[in-house]
This record gives structure tokens, sequence and C-alpha cells, in this order.
């Protein structure tokens, strides 16, 4: 009987933390993963970009991260999120919990949809969605942009409307109104820094809304890579605090989201966290770079034809260093994915 029960996989349940770039979805999981409560969490990281920063800002530094980068896990990446789920369950000693972090760009009911794989469903049963809204950016979205983040509203099970310390009591309603008219079942969790109570991501006991709306989704009715662009831009020559600060402030609005970590010529030894969001942007001094080479990294997400990599390249690139220097430098790259 024993020899039996080991021999079966074990139920892992899992959490899929959605919300649009940038609305704090890394900030609710490092402060799950941070919390005391216990229990062996893993955690599947997916960034739209070709380098993945979210891994890299997780405040996690066991074996339990999955790291899926240049595509999206709800389209192009969703067998390697499959394969992800069922090492993380197959290792030695499997975790209690996974939370998959969507990239801003996924539509969580896709992302979910592989769960109904009724292999998946044995060993890893989708427990819930939890979608993080920020409550500042979200009533400023149009179109394509506005679309993609009703769905991810929609298929929440928990809402948060995350940065609340940005806004006043009205904009705050307003944000919560936008969430009822989406979701009149949730009621929106008002958070800051993705301070959540960690029962409610963890143990919500069955997907029920996202569950059903899954079953009446019909799939392939969205095409990130015909919506979004990013460009990545990379150089080991330090760059100038300055430099970057120009560069940031003067972002088209087709830009959505710009993070990476950074090269300061003005804080040598210490990698540099850079975090952009619609207009705001934080630089933070992370741990030294130790043994790891100094070199900058920053990912840029925008809409489709709205990233231009050669403007971002002239703003950041150090006018002394010349094309030789420059080809040797740096190694930018338009992120390439197959057309739709
Ligand atoms: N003021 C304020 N800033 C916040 C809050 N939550 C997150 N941030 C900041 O917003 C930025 C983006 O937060 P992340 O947690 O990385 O957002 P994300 O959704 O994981 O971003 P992507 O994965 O790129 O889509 C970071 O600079 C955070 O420090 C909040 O409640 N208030």
């Amino acid at each position: 009987m024993s020899e039996v029960a080991s021999l079966a996989p074990p139920r892992v349940p899992v959490t899929i933390v959605t919300g649009f770039l940038g609305a704090g979805k890394t900030s609710v999981l490092n402060h799950v993963l941070t919390s005391s409560h216990g229990r062996r969490i893993a955690v599947v990281v997916n960034d739209f970009g070709r380098i993945n920063i979210d891994a890299e800002l997780l405040q996690k530094s066991d074996g339990d991260v999955v790291a899926l980068a240049n595509g999206c896990i709800c389209c192009s990446l969703s067998e390697s999120l499959i394969a992800g789920v069922a090492r993380l369950v197959r290792q030695d000693s499997p975790p209690e919990q996974i939370i998959v972090e969507t990239s801003g760009v996924s539509d969580p009911l896709d992302v979910a949809r592989a769960f109904t794989d009724p292999e998946l469903q044995r060993f890893a049963p989708l427990d819930g969605i939890v979608t993080v809204v920020d409550c500042e950016l979200a009533p400023t979205l149009e179109g394509d942009m506005l679309r993609l983040a009703s769905r991810q509203v929609i298929a929440a099970d928990i809402v948060l409307l995350n940065k609340c310390d940005l806004v006043d009591e009205a904009e705050r309603m307003r944000a919560s109104r936008w969430v009822n008219a989406l979701s009149p079942h949730v009621r929106p969790l008002q958070v800051e820094h993705g301070r959540v109570p960690i029962d409610l991501v963890l143990g919500m006991g069955g997907a029920t809304q996202s569950g059903s709306a899954v079953d009446s989704e019909p799939p392939g009715h969205h095409q990130h890579e015909a919506t979004f662009d990013t460009f990545t831009y990379e150089s080991m020559v330090p760059l100038h605090v300055q430099r970057l600060h120009d560069c940031l402030s003067q972002l088209p609005k087709t830009i959505f989201r710009a993070k990476g970590i950074v090269n300061l010529l003005e804080k040598p030894g210490y990698p540099v966290v850079l975090q952009s969001t619609g207009k705001r942007a934080t630089l933070t001094v992370g741990q030294p770079w130790a043994g790891r080479e100094p070199r900058t990294q920053i990912v840029f997400i925008g809409t489709r034809g709205g990233v231009d990599g050669d403007w971002i390249e002239g703003q950041l690139i150090e006018p002394h260093f010349g094309s030789t220097g420059r080809s040797k430098a740096r190694a930018s790259t338009r992120d390439k994915r197959e057309e739709p």
C-alpha cells in the first residue's frame, strides 16, 4: 500500500499570477516567497522579452525556479510550461504549491487551458487565478491593451488592486468599478507593493471561476506577437545615469515597460535594477556583481511597431565609443519571433 502511494505522482496545486505589464506580479510573488508560511513553493516565471529579468529579481535562490523567456506561456511556450511544471512535480522532493507568473502580455485563460490536460490535472491541478491590476495605469489603457487587461480581469478568481499608494480614493474607486463591471463576482482587494494575505493566494481550493471560463472560451483568439514588440539592449560598456534618465524620460507612450539590470558608471561594483512602468522609473542598487561580469541588460516592451530599437540605442550608447568599440561592446537585439 505504502509502495503504491509512493509511486503515485503528488498533487501539487498551481496558482496563476497574472496582470498587465508592470502591474506588480513579481512584487506579489516576492511577498509570498519571503513571508513565513512554512510551505515549499516553486515558481515558473515567464518574460515576453529575450531575457528573463523576473527570474533575476525573484528573492529565491534554490532550484525551484523555472524561467521561460522570449515568448508567452499562453501560446508559443505552452509546451515548455507543461514540461516545466512536470519537472517540478517529479523531482525528488516536490514543492507543496506552484505559482506561475505569466508575462504581462499573457491571456491567463490560455495559460489555464494548459491545465485542462488530463495528465497535468492529475498531478498539478489549477487552484486559481490571481490578477494584479495597477490601479493608476489600468484606467488609462486603450484599444488592444485595454482588451488584454480586461481579459486578465475577467479570468480572475481574485483581483488585487495594486499600487494603491499612488492614487487617491476617487481613483481607487474608479479602478474598483472597472473591475466590477468586468467581473461582478469578485471583490477587488486593495493592496500596496503586492502585500496580499498569503492564504488568499495559496490554497484557494479549486479554480471555480477560471475553470468554467476556460471551458467556455474558444482557443486561438489572440496573437501577442501581432500586438507587442520587445527590444533588448545589452552592453558591457558602463552606462551614464544621465543618459539612462534622458532615455527613460523621453520614452514614447507606445512603450509600456522597461526593466533590467544596469551596469552604471556611477555605481561600479554593483548591478542596479531598473524598473519603469508608464511614466514612472526607479533604480535600485543590488548586491555586488561578485564573480559575475558587469553588463547592462534592459528589455523594452511596447506596442507592435512602437519600440524603436535604433532610437533606444542612440539614446543609450555612449558617443565616445566608435563603431568598432560599439559593436564589440553591445549585442542588442530586436527580439525575433515567428510571424503569426
Ligand atoms: N509605488 C508602488 N510601486 C509598486 C507597487 N507594486 C509594484 N511597484 C513597482 O512597480 C514596478 C513593477 O513591479 P513588478 O512587480 O515588477 O511588476 P510585474 O507585473 O511583475 O512586471 P512585468 O513582469 O514586467 O509585467 C516595480 O518598480 C515595483 O517596485 C505598489 O504597490 N506601489
